[in-house]
């Protein structure tokens, strides 16, 4: 391995120019969301715990000569299959903003990594292939997590050690949710109960893999505007209980001590999220939950088998009860073991 040395950068180690790294960006459900103050900075101090899922982007990195980040993103398995699925046209020209993903600097993807070469003073730049099946809006991490992969993926190609500081500083200043899915990556675990902004982080580890169905309304919803309408609690809930549910893997206590205080401003801005989660309580009296500021909702299962059954029961339902089902992506899953490996190419 041989660094990209220039006579002002300091000597790095790291993979030759022309290196390809590959991984798989998990998004991720909160299974546990309190708002515990409002910050002067506009900020709220929550107390969340979240899990990532085997529901992943695909990111590519490239090593390049050239200065710059060049970004080209597609959906999988392609743009035409997921607009079918979402229901919607997928005629780029009357672009639908869910599918839109922006490019440049307002892609998280982007913006991490030009923050990375500033702060490592790397000489040339980055090559990026993103594709996308993790929908945005979603409450489901999807821009955070791509932006904790690039972070995760330059250090590897620049040799820097996946613990430097200033990773985790760079991670902080693109999301609140950025430190999760690069804190998830540095040790193996399956979950994390995150404090402060989102970037205070202390491992949980689940007794057993969560298996879990997730729905998506197909409606995208900022997480601003969810955040400006939702109200600190007088008595905010800590989330030691739920932590030690899932560390003994006691489902019943989980799911009675799931709680997620962003829902209830996300249900009236997205009316659709009231009919999933009553729908998931008629057809199976499971309990279904936002997944931070939405408009993805999940329900935690058994096992795998009623994962599939109750997503292709819910699919069956919702399709014909109600608006929401009208393009609502309904999936099957389970929490995933991380780090998931990037791989060298
Ligand atoms: C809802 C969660 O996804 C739960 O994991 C996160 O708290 C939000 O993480 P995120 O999407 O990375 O949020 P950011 O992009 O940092 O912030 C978007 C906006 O959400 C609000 N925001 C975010 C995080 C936080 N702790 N308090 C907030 O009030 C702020 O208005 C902020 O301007
Ligand atoms: N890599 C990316 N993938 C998807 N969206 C991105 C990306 N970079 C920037 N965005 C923009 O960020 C918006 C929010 O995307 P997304 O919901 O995936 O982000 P998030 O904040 O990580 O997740 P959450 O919904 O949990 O807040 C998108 O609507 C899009 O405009």
């Amino acid at each position: 391995m041989n660094g990209l040395a220039s006579k002002n950068a300091p000597e790095i180690g790291g993979y030759p120019v022309g290196t390809v790294a590959h991984t798989r960006a998990p998004a991720k459900l909160n299974l546990f969301l309190e708002l515990k103050a409002r910050r002067d900075d506009g900020f709220h101090e929550i107390d969340t715990v979240m899990v990532p899922i085997d529901w992943c982007d695909e990111l590519r990195i490239r090593r390049s000569t050239e200065p710059g980040i060049r970004l080209t993103i597609d959906w999988l398995p392609s743009r035409k299959v997921v607009a079918q699925r979402l229901g919607i046209d997928d005629d780029p020209k009357r672009s639908n903003d869910l599918l839109s993903i922006p490019v440049g600097e307002s892609n998280l993807v982007s913006r991490a990594l030009s923050r990375f070469i500033a702060e490592f003073n790397i000489v040339g730049g980055f090559d990026c292939e993103l594709r996308k099946s993790v929908p945005a809006g979603a409450g489901m991490g999807g821009a955070s997590s791509d932006a904790a992969s690039a972070i995760a993926c330059a250090a590897k190609l620049c040799g820097i050690d996946s613990r430097h500081p200033k990773l985790m500083d760079i991670a902080a200043s693109i999301g609140s949710d950025v430190p999760f899915f690069l804190g998830l990556g540095i040790n193996p675990m399956s979950a994390i109960r995150a404090t402060g902004r989102g970037e205070c982080l202390s491992p949980v580890n689940l007794a057993e893999p969560l298996h879990v169905v997730v729905i998506y309304p197909s409606v995208s919803l900022s997480t601003g505007k969810v955040y400006a309408a939702s109200q600190v609690p007088d008595e905010p809930i800590d989330g030691s209980e739920i932590v030690r549910s899932l560390e003994r893997g006691d489902l019943r206590a989980i799911t009675r001590r799931m709680i997620n205080r962003l829902s209830e401003p996300a249900r009236i801005l997205a009316p659709q999220i009231d009919e999933i989660i009553e729908s998931v309580w008629r057809t199976s009296g499971i309990t279904c939950q936002l997944t931070g500021s939405g408009s993805a909702c999940f329900a935690i299962v058994r096992s795998p088998v009623q994962a599939r059954r109750l997503a292709n029961l819910l699919q069956a339902t919702l399709g014909r009860t109600s608006s929401a089902g009208s393009g609502a992506v309904i999936v099957g899953t389970r929490t995933t073991q991380v780090p998931t490996t990037i791989s060298i190419q």
